[in-house]
């Protein structure tokens, strides 16, 4: 049902109408960028850097714009991202397309909104504030579609995440074939990646049956062609299996992400809260896998906390993406040990020389390195046996997962899979990313050892979660290695999509100094003789997880 009547909407900017409404609404939007306007940012702006080196509470934070429709019964729409954005802790600035009527039963009425509404919102927040990654919804026009495109050409952001809504959960066609074409030929192009559901996915190939997890496959190719640089087909409606599955496709690889079904009729808004929470994530600076992967894990959890709400009286209630009307305890994500680029913090690589030296085992120093608070930790076990290694990751691995930390293996898949430890962590002359990614699958972390901004390019393409930068200072725990300083590591940074960690030569005394860095994806160092060639190895972990945790708060 699609009711695009504009006269409502058109009123807002006529001039017969002004008086009624008062000249202020049409005002604001002719004079936003006036000369006074920005001097007044211009003083704004004297004043946040003011605030700024006095207090830390003005952080850069990362910032999601959904541009998408407005749900009066807020489970989808609008609405959904923003409670999406604000339980995975981003900014979350709205360009609305249309206002949609609808509730429980379906949807009783659409308004579009004139495309020069659009388009000031669009500049209004684009040219303002700096959006990480945008995320579409309903774009109920092939004009809005182009505007959208202009306005990415003229302000690019670091990620497209385009939720091609077409259909309803009631089943309600929200859009007409017109904005398929502008899909397929402009914005596909542009995005990063593309979430269509089953139904969406068979009307953007010309309402092909897909009935099957190899139909997804073979349509996810398809969509493949037509530009994004991923899909990502929404199984929830293939009724045919058990679990709710899910087909990714970067291009070269197929990944079927699970999840148990939840029985629940409340599922209006999980596309959307779906589609934000991908665009939360990159905007964090997670990778396209894992960002998908926290997304998915995040709406299977919302749907059964939610499963049992009453909203409404018709067949299909919204959900709860805030987790709040149940108190959802939060750390069951720890449980799951999906990768946060947080927990690079504090990042301690063991050392087998180091560890015989002091008369400790493995385990003795990875025991006291989590007490000490370290976020992550490798085990770099150069010289080790492989039996033992094995037998030894198994009780590290317990050992890391009593205290919520993940534990990776250094260059050894075969030690990680033996194990299933939560991942591993490759360098330029180890196993490629990709093909480590391939045989650990989607849900393991995946780090990369880079020392270019083209070694970075290639890890975000191969699907890794976060690369390892170094060596910032000369070490005498790696042979050989090359020094790239603090400007180097600043040069992979800002080319890197993915999180980093900074390693070589770091310890108490610089650590600061390389968090003092202030590039937002420099999310922590990695450490091994400051911390496992030292008497006390928890003494010194807690050290450096105060000096790091404070500048890493000075820096955001
Ligand atoms: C976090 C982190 N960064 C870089 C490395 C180095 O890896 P690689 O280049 O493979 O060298 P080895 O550690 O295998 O000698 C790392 N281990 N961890
Ligand atoms: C394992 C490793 N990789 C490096 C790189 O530059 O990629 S430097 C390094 C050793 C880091 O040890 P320490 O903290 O004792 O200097
Ligand atoms: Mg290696």
């Amino acid at each position: 049902m699609l009711m695009a009547s504009c006269n409502l909407v058109n009123s807002w900017n006529s001039p017969q109408l002004a008086p009624i409404l008062g000249f202020k609404q049409v005002r604001i939007f002719n004079s936003l960028f006036s000369d006074s306007d920005s001097n007044r940012r211009n003083q704004r702006h004297a004043f946040l850097n003011m605030q700024q080196s006095q207090s830390v509470s003005d952080a850069k934070i990362p910032h999601v714009l959904t541009v998408a429709g407005s749900d009066s019964g807020a489970g989808a729409g609008i609405q959904a991202d923003l409670k999406a954005c604000a339980a995975r802790r981003v900014f979350c600035s709205t360009v609305i397309t249309a206002v949609t009527a609808q509730n429980t039963v379906g949807v009783q009425g659409v308004e579009i909104l004139p495309d020069d509404v659009v388009a000031q919102q669009l500049k209004s927040v684009l040219s303002d504030m700096h959006v990480d990654v945008v995320k579409t919804g309903m774009l109920p026009s092939l004009s809005v579609v182009k505007i959208l495109c202009q306005s990415l050409r003229k302000f690019p952001v670091k990620a497209l995440v385009v939720d091609p809504v077409m259909v309803s959960t009631s089943a309600d066609v929200l859009v007409g074939s017109s904005v398929l074409a502008g899909f397929r030929e402009e914005l596909f192009p542009m995005a990063d990646i593309v979430t269509p559901n089953i139904k969406e996915a068979s009307l953007l190939l010309g309402d092909v049956p897909l009935q099957s997890v190899s139909d997804m496959r073979r349509a996810a190719k398809l969509i493949h062609d037509m530009g994004p640089r991923n899909v990502l087909i929404k199984g929830g409606d293939l009724h045919a299996s058990l679990d709710a599955i899910d087909v990714f496709f970067d291009g070269e690889e197929f990944y079927e992400l699970r999840s148990s079904r939840v029985k629940t009729c409340n599922t209006h808004g999980t596309g959307c809260t779906l589609a934000s929470c991908i665009a939360a994530e990159l905007a964090r600076g997670s990778s396209m896998l894992s960002a998908v992967k926290v997304a998915k894990h995040f709406v299977e959890t919302a749907l059964d906390y939610s499963k049992d709400l009453v909203i409404g009286n018709g067949p299909q209630g919204p959900f709860d993406p805030l987790l709040a009307l149940k108190n959802i305890d939060q750390s069951s994500y720890r449980q799951k040990r999906l990768f946060d680029p947080n927990d690079l913090l504090v990042y301690a690589v063991t050392d087998s020389n180091m560890n015989k030296k002091w008369g400790r085992s493995v385990d003795e120093a990875v025991k006291a390195a989590v007490e000490g608070g370290a976020t992550i930790i490798q085990l770099r076990e150069k010289d080790a046996e492989t039996r033992e290694f094995i037998e030894s990751a198994k009780a590290c691995l317990k050992i890391c997962h009593s205290y919520g930390v993940p534990l990776l293996i250094n260059d050894r898949i075969d030690v990680a899979l033996a194990c299933d430890a939560d991942g591993v962590h490759v360098g330029q002359s180890d196993m490629p990313a990709r093909l480590a990614r391939s045989l650990l699958g989607p849900e393991k972390i995946i780090g990369v050892s880079c020392k270019t901004p083209e070694q970075a390019e290639q890890a975000w393409i191969d699907g890794a979660d976060y690369i390892g930068c170094g060596g910032v200072y000369p070490t005498s725990t790696k042979a050989n290695n090359r020094t790239i300083g603090l400007d180097g590591l600043k040069e992979v940074c800002k080319a890197s999509k993915l999180p980093v960690v900074a390693i070589g030569g770091i310890g108490l005394s610089n650590a600061h100094d390389v968090m003092e860095l202030g590039v937002p994806n420099l999310k922590g160092v990695a450490v091994v003789s400051a911390l496992f060639d030292r008497e006390c190895i928890l003494t010194e972990t807690r050290n450096l997880h105060s000096v790091v945790s404070r500048a890493a708060l000075l820096v955001k």
